[in-house]
């Protein structure tokens, strides 16, 4: 570990404990100094509250990593323009991080830990304005929602289509999406679950949960005909169409998302490489996908599908936990890795994996906040 991210960690261990309250403080500076920018944010600020910093710290402690973080940034910056981000609001943010943490830090806070925060928030948003710098696209799309359909209490399958211009992605990213009528200014990520078409539709599964605001009104409120926006693509679980390994993928719930996407690249152009599925939930009703995934198996040799459910004793096929079944299989040394769900599920397969010696270097998969 570098010695900028060393202070960085141990600065951020003297506050960790008081995140909520650095939080609170956080934004109340920001909005006392600037009152314009409060209008950039939710009305409601609950759900927003660690939003910014949480991902601020999470950003802090990839500044070792210039080749990840390089690309993660400069999309980030990209994806950060539907805000109406201006450069000059970055060292407003900075300004106000910085107090939080000393007011929050007491007296352990040295001049070492503030020269890290500044070097490192300057890193930070230095590359975020350059990624948004140059974008020529718009700060986001305005999406017509075509269909709506629930399958289960609490899953949605939806489909929209950009009015004005093409979003341009790949298979395996996620994208922000609002919906300015039923949750306006509250954004919240999912992945795209198609490979890039020629009518440009997009699909998202969302699973309304707790307090995900934009989601229950994705899957409660939301009607065909209305319009969601949806901002610049992020997240580097695309394909590489040079390996010649064959590939797994593994989701959990509606993790399933952009593993549906890159499977229906494969179906465009594979011919040579074994893909399989692994597909959990908690229960059958979970498997809320499982029939597309199934056609899709019957009509591609190279495709097989494994679903799993972790709380349904009835369920016919494989028990327990998606991350363990797929270890029940193999061997998996020379193939290569998607892994899609909740964080804890993300994890838990990555143990996994490493216990089955998998090289990391193989496995591919996004943070996701659920929201
Ligand atoms: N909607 C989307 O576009 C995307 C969603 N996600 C994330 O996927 C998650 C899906 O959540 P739900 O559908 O509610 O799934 P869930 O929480 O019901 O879990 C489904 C299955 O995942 C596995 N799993 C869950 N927790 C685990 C753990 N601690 N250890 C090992 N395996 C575990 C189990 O096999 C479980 O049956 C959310 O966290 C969401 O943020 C990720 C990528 C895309």
């Amino acid at each position: 570990m570098g010695n900028l991210s060393r202070l960085l960690k141990e600065s951020w261990t003297l506050v960790e404990e008081q995140q909520d309250k650095v939080a609170g403080y956080f934004y109340a500076r920001m909005f006392l100094s600037n009152p314009e920018l409060r209008n950039l944010f939710p009305v409601t600020m609950d759900v927003q509250r660690a939003r910014l910093l949480g991902a601020l710290v999470t950003s802090m402690q990839l500044v070792d990593d210039p080749d990840r973080s390089d690309e993660y940034l400069h999309a980030l910056g990209r994806d950060h323009r539907k805000f109406h981000v201006e450069p000059e609001h970055y060292e407003v943010v900075g300004g106000a991080l910085l107090e939080a943490l000393r007011a929050f830090a007491g007296e352990r806070w040295s001049i070492e830990y503030d020269q890290a925060w500044r070097e490192a928030y300057q890193a930070i948003s230095a590359r975020m304005i350059a990624g948004a710098a140059t974008d020529t696209n718009p700060p986001y799309w305005n999406a017509e929602v075509l269909t709506h359909e629930r399958r289960g209490p609490d899953v949605a399958v939806l489909t929209c289509r950009p009015l004005q211009y093409p979003l341009p992605y790949r298979a395996g990213q996620y994208v922000s999406v609002e919906s300015p009528r039923h949750r306006p200014r509250l954004w919240r990520t999912y992945s795209i679950a198609n490979a890039p078409d020629a009518d440009n539709t997009l699909e998202f599964h969302v699973r309304a949960v707790g307090a995900g605001w934009v989601s229950s009104a994705l899957v409660r409120k939301v009607r065909p005909g209305e319009l969601l926006r949806v901002a610049a693509p992020m997240g580097s679980m695309t394909l590489d169409a040079s390996s010649t390994r064959d590939i797994v993928c593994v989701a959990g719930g509606t993790g399933l998302a952009p593993i549906k996407a890159l499977v229906q690249e494969l179906t465009r152009y594979n011919r040579t490489r074994w893909v399989h599925v692994f597909f959990g939930a908690r229960d059958r009703d979970g498997l809320y996908d499982l029939d597309e995934l199934n056609q899709l198996a019957a009509r591609y040799p190279w495709l097989s599908v494994v679903p799993a459910c972790s709380d349904d004793d009835g369920f016919t096929g494989e028990q327990g936990l998606v991350s363990d079944v797929v270890g029940r299989y193999g061997p998996w040394a020379e193939h290569d890795f998607f892994v899609s769900g909740s964080a804890p599920m993300v994890r838990s397969t990555l143990r996994t994996l490493a216990e089955l010696q998998v090289p990391s270097i193989r496995i591919r998969y996004d943070a996701f906040s659920d929201g």
